[in-house]
């Protein structure tokens, strides 16, 4: 019996754009020399969100954004620039989990990034393959704030998964001094750990105003303060 060919699309990756070296700019992992593969894509739409080109057709030519990259194609640009810390971000990245897998599955294999991390809202849960890739997945439940039903941002089996995994930090984008309360009711909730907060906001000003009004509160908590590092060095220019 013949079997049925790979599909194409098991091998190409819907991307908006790679770029680095940079700086990993949030999280556990803020400031390591990074590069940064985004993932065409998102099924949410927070009020917020800092990369709307990769999904959002009303701010955004959305044609004009995307680019259909084979995993050969990346895992060359990796090769040129030996990569630390890959950062797989988005959009959602777990939109494409076949081909994901595949392309983390092949840096693996050729040694080509030291660590991989995946960003991810915490809505659609990673496959084997991908968890056994990954170093760290940064997940990004999403507060009321942004906008979305509680159903849409919030799916308690995904959470549990990715927190059955041992690979997830749970970074959580905060606006107000309000928004600990509930991030206290999801942590409390589903068992998340461990915890990083980070400002919500897409020039230094305002990182640096939330970071110095959530610093003493978030200590109060024992968790943890991320910075956006990008923004507080470039604002919000893309491809850093
Ligand atoms: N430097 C830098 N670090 C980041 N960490 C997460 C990012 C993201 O957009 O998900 C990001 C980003 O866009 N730039
Ligand atoms: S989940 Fe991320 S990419 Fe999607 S809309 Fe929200 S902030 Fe933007
Ligand atoms: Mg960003």
């Amino acid at each position: 019996m013949k079997l049925p060919a790979v599909s194409d699309v098991d091998r190409e990756l819907v991307v908006n754009e790679t770029f680095g070296p940079t700086f990993q700019g949030e999280g556990p992992s803020t400031g390591r020399y990074a590069h940064f593969v985004r993932l065409f894509g998102c099924h949410l739409s927070c009020i917020w969100c800092d990369s709307p080109q990769t999904h959002d057709a009303t701010r955004c030519d959305l044609a004009d954004e995307q680019r259909v990259l084979s995993i050969e194609d990346i895992l060359s640009w990796l090769a040129a620039g030996p990569a630390d810390l890959l950062v797989v971000t988005g959009g959602e990245p777990l939109l494409q989990p076949h081909v994901v897998g595949r392309l983390l599955g092949a840096i693996r294999e050729r040694a080509l990034a030291t660590d991989i991390e995946i960003e991810t809202s915490g809505t659609i849960a990673p496959t084997d393959m991908i968890t056994s890739a990954v170093t760290r997945f940064n997940v990004s439940p999403k507060l009321s704030h942004s906008g979305l039903r509680r159903h849409q941002r919030i799916r308690p089996a995904v959470l549990r998964d990715l927190a059955d995994s041992g690979k997830a930090v749970w970074k959580f984008v905060v606006q107000a001094l309000d928004d600990l309360d509930e991030i206290q009711e999801l942590v409390d909730t589903y068992g998340l750990h461990p915890v990083w907060v980070m400002p919500e906001g897409t020039d230094s000003s305002t990182v640096l105003a939330r970071m110095r009004m959530l610093a003493d509160p978030v200590l109060a908590r024992r968790w943890n303060l991320s910075t956006r590092l990008h923004t507080l060095l470039w604002e919000n220019d893309r491809g850093r």
